[in-house]
């Protein structure tokens, strides 16, 4: 019988919806993925900023993977903000066991501009996580941090995605262009091949929770059985989808959409 597809996310909370363990959680749900998550930060935060953190006990983090990891079969899954080098590495040690692909969102630092990860943990996510995941997702400030160089143009983002697979060692990057200037393009480096992934820009700025949005439907389409980088076409489609019918609600930016029947649900 064919497995269940589930998705697993690890990763911090949005209260407000629009980011985080939230937002992965209803993506999943709308891509029809049986959907998990461990909490590793409890984030008080909304459309305008983040107003408080508190980051998980340690032992609670790797307790909460040993309970789903013991128990439900996933055939994917997903990090988000991990905050420091502790919680990091206590992810790591549950997860190299995994024989499944692992994406991350190397979430560094909110739409809002507040700090989500310490900055000694930086260097830590690229040296220890990387060489785990299948697919890395870094916006252009998280790619220019890796990489330690200024990303301009199309061309600095190609040369981003190949030296974070060549040189750093994850299994694909996955370069976004969401804060260049024009057409929303994205790069996939496979090791192989480049994959540009073109969308307009949707004039807006309800943007809170994209990054969440966009790596959780990779990974739900990826439990499906989809590979690289049928799996990012897909993804791109559908957050393309959740800007462009955004919801205008908050004060500050606004959440993605995740409905994929985007008419109202009354029943
Ligand atoms: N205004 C926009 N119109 C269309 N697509 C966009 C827009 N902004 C971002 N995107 C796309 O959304 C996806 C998420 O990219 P982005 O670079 O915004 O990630 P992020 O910075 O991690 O997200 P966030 O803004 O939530 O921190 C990418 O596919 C990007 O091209
Ligand atoms: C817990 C958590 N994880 C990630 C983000 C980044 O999301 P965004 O950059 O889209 O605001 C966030 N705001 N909160």
């Amino acid at each position: 019988m064919k497995p269940i597809p589930a998705a697993l996310t690890i990763a911090g909370t949005d209260p407000s919806g629009g980011a985080g363990i939230q937002a992965d959680l209803k993506t999943f749900q709308e891509l029809k993925a049986y959907g998990m998550s461990v909490i590793t930060s409890v984030v008080a935060q909304n459309t305008t900023g983040v107003q408080n953190v508190q980051h998980m006990p340690v032992s609670m983090i790797k307790q909460q993977l040993e309970s789903v990891i013991s128990d439900i079969p996933f055939q994917a899954f997903k990090t988000g903000m991990l905050a420091n080098i502790t919680i990091m590495d206590a992810v790591a040690e549950k997860i190299s066991r995994l024989d499944v692909p692992y994406i991350i969102d190397p979430v560094m630092v909110a739409t809002s501009g507040d700090a989500l990860i310490s900055g000694d943990s930086r260097d830590y996510l690229r040296d220890k996580l990387l060489p785990l995941s299948a697919l890395v997702t870094p916006n252009i400030p998280e790619a220019e941090v890796m990489t330690g160089k200024t990303i301009k143009s199309a061309e600095d983002i190609q040369q981003a995605a190949k030296q974070i697979v060549h040189e750093f060692g994850a299994g694909a990057a996955l370069v976004k262009g969401g804060h260049m200037q024009g057409e929303a393009v994205d790069f996939l480096y496979d090791g192989k091949k480049m994959h540009p992934f073109s969308a307009e820009r949707i004039d807006t700025k309800n943007t809170h929770g994209t990054g969440c949005t966009y790596s959780a439907a990779i990974t739900a389409y990826m439990s499906h059985g989809y590979q690289l980088p049928e799996a990012v076409q897909k993804a791109k489609n559908f957050v393309t989808g959740a800007i462009r019918d955004s919801f205008s609600i908050g004060h500050g930016n606004g959440p993605t959409n995740q409905w994929t029947h985007r008419t109202e649900r009354v029943n």
